[in-house]
């Protein structure tokens, strides 16, 4: 652990009775930095939050928050948690929640409430949260998190049931509070979204962590194939399909798998084959190949 490690979970396993939810899991976030938690239905992610916030016990390892153990006042005051479907009183204000939150942490209010003009929700603030849409709720909750100016984010699933660009607000806020500092571990199930919006990702399975790394190391170290679909000219897809193999997408579509050594010469002999090949695109592995790839298929009932 690294004086920049603000998040260290070493060999944990939380077990639930019989039921072993995290086994063995080891990871770590730090100073700026943001890690995607990914995994289906009941892979251990919500466990994992509960076991940083300090409300599980321990059946192996270690958890250590700004070198701090979960639940003591140094973690709590470190750490900051934004659920789901996060809920606040209908009838307070956006001022009102935040204020109430700010006391509850002893910090002062008037800073906190600044924080509802970051959010991009200063305008409705005295408007009541019964009110608010999905989105303006989930930025309150944010603004309540990042009162205090936490060291750690943990972001449960924040974006689920915003609409596209409201997500793309969301982690743009993220992004911002990750370059201030703070180190995010966010949960989601959008693959897409988290490609482009953290850092690294550790995929959990079964409540093993199965991969963790950079999305692009990942890739190389599974030796996922980089797909080449080649479009025909004159819409003649079996006779280039004849000539080069490969799969058949549809009448003009043809897509080979190569591996990064061979992609050139791959290329080579498709610019040879000269007036059957109208156009040639390269596809690198994307998150959902990665993840699909690490992680095992769902027990059935378990769909993500
Ligand atoms: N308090 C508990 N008692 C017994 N089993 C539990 C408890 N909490 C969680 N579990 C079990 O632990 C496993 C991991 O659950 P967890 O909620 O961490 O999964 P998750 O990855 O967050 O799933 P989801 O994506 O559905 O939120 C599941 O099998 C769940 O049923």
């Amino acid at each position: 652990m690294t004086n920049e490690t603000l998040l260290g979970v070493d060999d944990l396993t939380i077990a639930f009775g019989p039921l072993t939810a995290l086994d063995h899991v080891s990871l770590s976030v730090q100073k700026g930095e943001r890690l995607a938690l990914l995994g289906h239905n009941g892979a251990g992610k919500s466990t994992l939050f509960r076991a940083i916030l300090g409300f599980l016990f321990l059946n192996t390892g270690t958890i250590r928050i700004a070198d701090a153990a979960p639940g003591s006042e140094r973690a709590r005051r470190a750490v900051s948690y934004l659920p789901e479907a996060v809920a606040f009183p209908k009838a307070l204000t956006g001022s009102e929640v935040i204020t109430y939150f700010a006391r509850l942490k002893g910090e002062p209010p008037r800073k906190a409430l600044e924080l509802l003009e970051t959010v991009g929700i200063a305008d409705a603030s005295k408007r009541r949260v019964g009110t608010y849409s999905k989105g303006m709720r989930q930025r309150l909750g944010l603004a309540q998190a990042l009162i205090g100016r936490p060291d750690l984010l943990l972001l449960d699933e924040p974006t689920s049931g915003l609409d596209p660009i409201s997500r793309g607000e969301f982690y743009d806020l993220v992004d911002r509070v990750a370059r201030q500092g703070a180190a995010v571990l966010l949960s989601s199930h959008s693959l897409t979204e988290v490609e482009a919006k953290t850092d690294r990702v550790a995929i959990l399975s079964k409540g093993r962590l199965v991969a963790e790394g950079r999305l692009a190391d990942l890739a190389g170290a599974a030796a996922l194939p980089i797909k080449v679909r080649v479009r025909a000219k004159g819409a003649d897809a079996d006779a280039l399909h004849a000539k080069i193999g490969g799969r058949r997408l549809n009448g003009r579509l043809v897509e080979l798998d190569c591996g990064t050594g061979d992609k050139m010469a791959v290329l080579s002999r498709l610019a040879a084959l000269g007036d059957v090949v109208a156009d040639i695109e390269i596809e690198t592995p994307r998150l959902d190949d990665v993840y699909r790839h690490y992680s095992k298929p769902p027990a059935p009932g378990d769909a993500a």
